[in-house]
């Protein structure tokens, strides 16, 4: 398996130089030169495999043999130990045909931890094997980051530096980040929102200068194929529980750097029945003005209710303009030089295949609230902020009620107290037992102004010998 960069102009990678990087040198993201395809038989055939065996069949072709097997089996075996729930991703019932896929069992109470509790094994595993240490930087609006400190934190050949916007994460996230002890962990409150992180970090991508010569930078954002890759797995895992592949099944997926999503139309390119896939977002609408409307315009960042998906700048939209237009890099290029500093339309081919892939819808922070409220008042189930957007958004982009539709739960309400509580929950939503002591911890982070020179001198500063 090689991996191409969307701009067309890098060298092809295999699996383990994917892991290892971030955004390739021409700025581009890279993805699977081709992906792999199964009949319904092959899909019908691991219907009654456990979570971990079934990733282990979707993700093994994607590591071309760069890991052997038996050894892949055993990080993906040891990424899910720590999951609260023994279906680790359980689905749960709101009403007719409608569900939630309960993302958030992992030890930091958000989706991202299916992706980067692997990804912190298998950079644990690679490096020792290459001896070589790296610089992780990340950009989080506040779940990215402690997934990624929890998954990497026990890596010695790792140090690694998060970025979040100053007081724009929860207390919960931010504590989940900054109690975290190693002298290889590093969080960095940065005077700017979530977009301004992540052009730091892909910024550093193109030029590691700031970096002593023996380090490389690694990207635990989804711009790294491998946060991709694990994600794939869920969907057919939750489309099984419901009848797939002999019926099919729609997804509504909370939106931002669109990585979740893009993680279900790869899915769906594999073979796995989906019917509709929808892009759930919060008042930071660009994503669903685009799908509805063909102009890709970028308006000023909003704080919402749901903070971890503010965000303007979706990094894997590239991914998948890329096959809308026909894996054309040149064309890629050029396109997302001018979404940068224009208002943009896409041809209309590449916009047909657009809209016949995705819907969409934007839910602001009230609806937000109101689906909180309601479906707590008609099924006594919590939902976090951003699992409200995915399933008041899947209520009103749904096409028919045959098809079971599946909401992602991407968090846990406890890390949302303010938006539950708007909803009239009485108090604080209890945090699971792991984590009891959050809030008696002692905190860790350097407040840095919103400039990269001030960002890169830390990191210089504190990298290890
Ligand atoms: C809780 C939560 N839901 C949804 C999202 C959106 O996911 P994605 O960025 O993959 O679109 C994020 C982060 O981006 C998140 O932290
Ligand atoms: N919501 C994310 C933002 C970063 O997204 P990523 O999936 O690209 O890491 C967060 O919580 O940090």
């Amino acid at each position: 398996m090689k991996y191409i960069s969307t701009r067309g102009k890098a060298p092809a990678l295999n699996f383990e130089d994917v892991l290892l990087t971030g955004l390739a040198p021409d700025g581009g993201l890279y993805v699977p030169e081709s992906l792999p395809k199964y009949s319904k038989e092959q899909i019908a055939s691991w219907s009654s495999l456990s979570y971990t065996d079934l990733a282990f069949q979707i993700i093994q072709p994607f590591i071309g043999g760069c890991i052997p097997d038996d050894d892949l089996k055993a990080i993906i075996d040891d990424t899910y130990v720590d999951f609260r729930h023994p279906a680790i991703a359980p689905l749960v019932q709101l009403d007719r045909n409608e569900w939630v896929l309960e993302l958030f069992q992992g030890p930091t109470l958000a989706f991202k931890d299916f992706a980067l509790q692997m990804l912190g094994r298998l950079l644990d595993y690679v490096l020792e094997r290459r001896h070589q240490k790296v610089v992780i930087m990340g950009a989080t609006s506040g779940d990215t980051g402690s997934a990624a400190i929890q998954g990497c934190k026990r890596c010695s050949n790792i140090d690694i530096f998060i970025l979040h916007p100053y007081k724009r994460v929860s207390e919960v996230q931010r504590r989940q980040m900054t109690t975290v002890v190693g002298d290889n962990i590093h969080n960095i409150a940065v005077k700017g929102h979530f977009d301004h992180c992540q052009a730091m970090v892909k910024a550093s991508f193109a030029d590691q200068s700031f970096l002593p010569e023996d380090r490389q930078l690694v990207a635990v954002n989804s711009i790294n194929w491998a946060r991709i890759m694990a994600q794939i797995v869920y969907y057919f895992y939750a489309a099984y529980a419901v009848g797939a592949p002999d019926r099919s099944v729609s997804f509504s997926v909370p939106t931002g750097n669109f990585g979740d999503i893009y993680a279900g139309y790869l899915a769906k390119c594999m073979g796995l029945p989906i019917e509709q896939l929808v892009v759930a977002t919060n008042q930071n609408d660009i994503l669903h003005r685009f799908i509805s409307g063909n102009t890709f315009e970028k308006h000023e960042l909003q704080h919402t209710l749901s903070p971890s998906m503010d965000i303007v700048v979706s990094s894997n939209f590239e991914r998948m303009l890329f096959d809308c237009y026909d894996r054309d890099g040149a064309a890629i290029a050029d396109l997302m030089k001018r979404m940068d500093t224009e208002t943009v339309s896409i041809p209309s081919t590449a916009f047909a295949k657009v809209r016949e892939l995705f819907d969409s819808h934007g839910v602001d922070d009230e609806a937000t609230v109101e689906t909180i409220a309601s479906v707590y008042d008609a099924s006594e189930y919590l939902l976090d902020p951003h699992s409200a957007i995915g399933v008041k958004a899947a209520r009103e982009c749904r096409r028919d009620t045959a098809t079971p539709m599946i909401t992602l739960a991407t968090a846990h309400p406890a890390k949302f107290p303010e938006a539950v509580m708007k909803a009239g929950y009485p108090s604080a939503p209890a945090l699971p037992h792991h984590m009891s002591d959050l809030f008696e911890l002692d905190e860790r982070y350097e407040v840095v102004e919103n400039k990269l020179g001030d960002v890169h001198a830390f990191i210089a500063a504190n990298i290890r010998a």
